[in-house]
């Protein structure tokens, strides 16, 4: 496999820090096309779908690829933005926000979003950053619980370009922070103020997207992860365990998923004669097709056609600033031993004159 020509890098050159963002992914356009080559995409990756290939690919290029596109087209229309996918808008701004934020605490380093499907894809922005020199990059993932599905597959990317290069930055990944005390603080603030502007109700349901249940079952940490957030914002919340729920959402396929679901939770609730409830979804720290449409339009219609009478969906952390600011504390935190401060003319030289004491010729 041929590795990548690269100018070669010299002695006492600055060290330069990069973060990167990393999220899902989304379609570029609410069409049935766009869908297409996104699901393709996405559908395609063994760590998201772990059916082996031979099965898998007359279901997917035969029944899902011509089914699904124009379905979830329309869905993705109907919370389209005039900047954009949610999650796409919302990615940038975190990633631009963190910047800001890094670097008023001193913290000169590159800071970029990227998507896992889709653009701009991992290796392009590792190639980016590497062109402007970057030699250390810290990879972030906007999945605060690990699962194979997500944060290992975007660490599958990351090495799947490592693999091609011939000088490989050095790499950090942080794999989760479900139980960050910023982060945790960060949603109990949101639900506070969300119960001081409009009340609070009878329960308040988390809902986490879900996963196969076999994948509990063959050590996927992602259950125990959910549950250990939702544990510790009902705590943050002083509230008793009768009066929150975990739920999972998003199902695909016919397999069975984490239980309980989202919907016929709620469906059950108002059959029990709950007449309001709170829902947030911890688990997505961006808004996106499958909070805005699928909780914030289809749970709340299916909690008011089964009784229920107040339906409130408390939005993601998105830019909030406490937000912002734990994402900076954990930012931060992997990022020691990292040199971050601004690399400037007497830096430069000092570092020179260490290289040349050491014996290496500039
Ligand atoms: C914790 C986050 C997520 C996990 C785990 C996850 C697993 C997973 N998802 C699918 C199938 C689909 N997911 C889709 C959208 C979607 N999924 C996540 C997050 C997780 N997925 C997000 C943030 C989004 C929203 C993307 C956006 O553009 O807004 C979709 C596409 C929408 C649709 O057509 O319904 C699919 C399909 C599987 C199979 C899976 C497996 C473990
Ligand atoms: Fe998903
Ligand atoms: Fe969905």
């Amino acid at each position: 496999m041929p590795f990548a020509t690269e100018p070669p890098l010299r002695h006492g050159r600055a060290e330069r820090t990069a973060v990167i963002w990393c999220n899902l992914g989304t379609p570029e356009e609410p069409t049935p096309a766009a869908l297409r080559r996104y699901l393709a995409e996405f559908l395609a990756d063994p760590r998201v779908v772990e059916i082996p290939r031979l099965l898998w690919w007359p279901i997917l290029h035969g029944v899902i690829l011509r089914v699904r596109p124009a379905k979830s087209a329309a869905k993705y229309a109907s919370v389209w933005t005039p900047e954009g996918s949610p999650l796409k808008v919302w990615t940038e701004k975190q990633a631009k926000r963190l910047l800001g934020h890094l670097g008023e605490r001193g913290h000169a380093v590159l800071v970029r979003h990227a998507m896992r499907y889709g653009h701009p894809s991992i290796a392009s922005v590792l190639d980016e950053l590497k062109a402007q020199g970057a030699t250390r990059v810290l990879v972030l993932s906007a999945y605060p619980q690990y699962s194979g599905a997500t944060t290992a597959s975007l660490i599958d990317a990351v090495n799947a370009w490592s693999a091609r290069q011939r000088a490989v930055p050095e790499l950090r990944f942080v794999n989760r922070y479900h139980d960050d005390p910023g982060y945790i603080e960060a949603l109990a603030r949101s639900v506070r103020q969300h119960w001081q502007a409009h009340g609070q109700a009878e329960r308040l349901v988390m809902s986490f997207h879900g996963v196969p249940e076999r994948t509990l079952h063959l050590g996927d940490p992602y259950h125990c992860e959910c549950h250990k957030t939702a544990r510790l914002l009902a705590q943050a919340l002083g509230l008793a365990p009768e009066r929150f729920a975990v739920t999972f959402q998003s199902r695909f396929g016919k397999a069975k998923w984490l239980q309980p679901y989202t919907e016929p939770t709620l469906v059950e609730l108002a059959g029990q004669g709950v007449k309001s409830v709170d829902l947030i979804c911890p688990g997505f720290v961006a808004d996106c097709i499958e909070t805005l449409e699928e909780i914030d339009m289809e749970a709340r219609a299916a909690f008011l056609q089964a009784g229920g009478e107040r339906f409130a969906y408390i939005p993601c952390l998105n830019d909030r600033p406490e937000w912002i600011q734990a994402l900076g504390d954990i930012a931060a935190r992997h990022l020691q031993g990292w040199p971050t401060a601004p690399a400037d003319e007497a830096e430069r030289a000092a570092s020179r004159e260490r290289a040349l004491a050491l014996g290496a010729k500039d």
